[in-house]
């Protein structure tokens, strides 16, 4: 059953208040990674969900560097190529390239121009949606670079601040997160 296994994934997950400043709850995945039979559940549960939502994805891009963790391993069970979004001066060439805000910080994104072809079919993946700054980012970018955009997967999305809202296309997640803004928060 996949609630059965959600419910295993939620059980491995960490959280730390006031990392990486004052009032934000920080979601640690990183116990999925670290234990093989959570990953496999993760790949699994992400590979049924795009198969239901998505047809025909040519292009998986991860938003560095949680988006990393996962996104390559997706790809190669969708038989869809790997795409990186990276923060700056990490990529060579002809660059499309983007500032935004996200939960906690500003920041920058890069993308090889040469990297999406005209019409491709585009997936974004990356483990949390929170304001939505860094998945708009990227949104823009693969638009820039004339994509077909199809639509987010995420690990866990932080429904109080509403980030879906912003995105350029569909958006699905494995499970939610926090509901409510934690005590101190900006967004409270
Ligand atoms: O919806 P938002 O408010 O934009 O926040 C979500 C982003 O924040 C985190 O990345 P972060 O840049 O902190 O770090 P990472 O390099 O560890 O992935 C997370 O992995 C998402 O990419
Ligand atoms: N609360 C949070 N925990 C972990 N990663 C995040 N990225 C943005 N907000 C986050």
């Amino acid at each position: 059953m996949s609630t059965d296994r959600i419910q295993f994934l939620r059980s491995k997950l960490a959280q730390y208040p006031d990392f990486p400043k004052k009032g934000i709850l920080f979601e640690d995945i990183m116990p999925i990674f670290s234990d093989p039979k959570s990953f496999g559940i993760l790949i699994d549960l992400l590979v049924e969900l795009i198969q239901k939502e998505f047809k025909e994805i040519d292009v998986v891009v991860g938003l560095e560097a949680r988006g990393f963790l996962f996104g390559p391993t997706l790809a190669l069970r969708l038989n869809a190529g790997f795409v990186p979004v990276r923060k700056p001066n990490k990529l060579p060439g002809d660059l499309a390239t983007i500032t935004f805000k996200k939960e906690y910080d500003e920041d920058a994104f890069a993308m090889q121009k040469s990297s999406i072809k005209p019409g491709q079919r585009v997936l974004i993946v990356d483990d949390i949606l929170a304001t939505g700054g860094t998945a708009l980012a990227a949104d823009e970018l693969i638009l820039q670079l004339n994509g077909s955009l199809l639509g987010h997967v995420f690990l866990m999305e932080l429904g109080f601040l509403e980030g879906r809202k912003r995105l350029k296309a569909p958006t699905f997640t494995l499970f939610s997160g926090q509901s409510e803004a934690p005590k101190g928060s900006e967004f409270a």
